[in-house]
């Protein structure tokens, strides 16, 4: 099992998504930038740390929104979803081959990696 923390960065009314790229694992699917939690860091962190690396840019995590495992069959993942406020600086793509800013009701047209979905169905009772 590997512990996973993403982002919904929420800014002015939108939603941060990235797409992964054709290296990644799940291949050119939509996804809430984040990653793997590294030993000695606490959930706020590594999420800063990962979407700086990912995105170059500030954010401050400030609501955790929810936590579930997902068994890809290869793969098990604990995903924990935080809301967060874009600070600053300017999005340049590190890791990811696109991102967007969308609509809630927008996410529903985009590919999601599949441990997405209970974030997103948690988002509707919250946003
Ligand atoms: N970051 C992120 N990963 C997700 C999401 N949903 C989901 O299934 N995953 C899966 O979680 C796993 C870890 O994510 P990652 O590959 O971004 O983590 P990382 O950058 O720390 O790992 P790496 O250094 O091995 O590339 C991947 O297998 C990824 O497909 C999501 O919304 N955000």
């Amino acid at each position: 099992m590997i512990y996973v923390v993403c982002a919904v960065i929420y800014r002015e009314g939108k939603i941060l998504i990235a797409q992964r790229s054709e290296k990644m694992k799940l291949p050119l699917k939509w996804e809430f930038p984040g990653g793997k939690l590294k030993k000695g860091e606490n959930e706020e962190q590594a999420i800063t740390r990962e979407i700086k690396e990912e995105l170059n840019i500030e954010i401050l995590p400030f609501q955790r929104i929810s936590s579930h495992t997902h068994d890809y069959g290869s793969l098990k993942i604990n995903l924990i979803a935080y809301l967060c406020e874009y600070i600053s600086g300017e999005i340049k793509l590190l890791e990811h081959l696109d991102f967007e800013f969308v609509y809630f009701e927008d996410l529903k047209g985009y590919d999601f990696a599949e441990a997405d979905i209970p974030v997103i169905e948690k988002l509707k009772t919250l946003l």
